[in-house]
């Protein structure tokens, strides 16, 4: 599931909660819809932090699932494109791990703030499939294509320095991520929302060299993964 919680300074907090690794089940992903509807919906909040219980964010979709319906019917796309649609700015506190979809929706926030220990990582070719929560259209904006193909043909987990080097986080800590977050987010939200604009429109004129912010990914895409990732098939390349 997802807890809701509204907290005091006009920030609402959206927690991850499915143990062990609060990997994204069909459940969690409606939990996380929900609150994000109360969130947007409610004119006193300003800001909004997501992270995961028990001192992990998330180690992406939930292979349980996967291991009875061998696909996953979790359209957490969706949810990524209601994150970036909105205009209030979204916190995500990285905790250890934000894996596969854990790391897509981490990437639809506007911000991430993650602990110095945590890793991050699209494990997704391990399974024989590609991010398909947007993670193929953000990460290239934030690292450019050769690092962002790098990370998801190797399915390598990084560090968070690497990580921040990157700029796929935005700040690394020693302490709590998500404490952090929530002062981050109290600090942006009292922004004026002229500010807050401007910021956002930095960000789209930065991202926008590499075409459209949203999309599926391509059938030339699909193929170019598929040629990389399938031995025997990459001999007449
Ligand atoms: C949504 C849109 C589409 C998205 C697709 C994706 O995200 S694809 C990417 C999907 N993600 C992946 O492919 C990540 C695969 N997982 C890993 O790489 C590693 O398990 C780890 C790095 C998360 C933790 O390593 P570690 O050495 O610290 O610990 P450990 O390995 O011993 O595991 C501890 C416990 O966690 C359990 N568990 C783990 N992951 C999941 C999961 N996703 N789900 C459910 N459970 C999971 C594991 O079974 C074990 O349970 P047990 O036996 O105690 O009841």
């Amino acid at each position: 599931m997802a807890e809701f919680t509204r907290l005091q300074n006009c920030l609402a907090l959206i927690r991850l909660r499915n143990p062990p690794v609060n990997a994204i089940s069909t459940t969690v992903a409606r939990g996380i819809k929900e609150s994000l509807q109360k969130a947007i919906t409610d004119d006193t909040v300003k800001a909004i932090v997501i992270c995961g219980a028990d001192g992990i964010f998330c180690a992406g979709a939930d292979i349980r699932e996967f291991k009875v319906h061998k696909t996953f019917d979790i359209q957490l796309g969706d949810i990524v494109d209601e994150i970036q649609r909105n205009k209030k700015p979204v916190v995500a506190a990285i905790q250890k791990l934000a894996l596969g979809g854990g790391l897509e929706l981490a990437l639809g926030c506007h911000y991430r703030i993650a602990h110095a220990e945590a890793q991050v990582g699209f494990p997704e070719v391990t399974l024989g499939i590609l991010p398909g929560a947007r993670g193929t259209q953000l990460l290239p904006r934030l690292v450019g294509v050769p690092a962002a193909l790098d990370l998801i043909i190797s399915g390598r987990h990084i560090s968070a320095n690497e990580a921040l080097k990157l700029g796929i986080i935005d700040k690394i800590v020693n302490s709590d991520p998500i404490e952090e977050s929530i002062k981050f987010a109290q600090r942006i939200s009292g922004q004026s929302s002229q500010e807050l604009q401007m910021t956002s429109d930095m960000v789209a004129d930065k991202s926008s060299a590499l075409g459209p912010p949203k999309g599926y990914t391509s059938k030339a895409t699909i193929e170019f993964f598929f040629y990389l990732t399938v031995p025997g098939l990459c001999c007449g390349m």
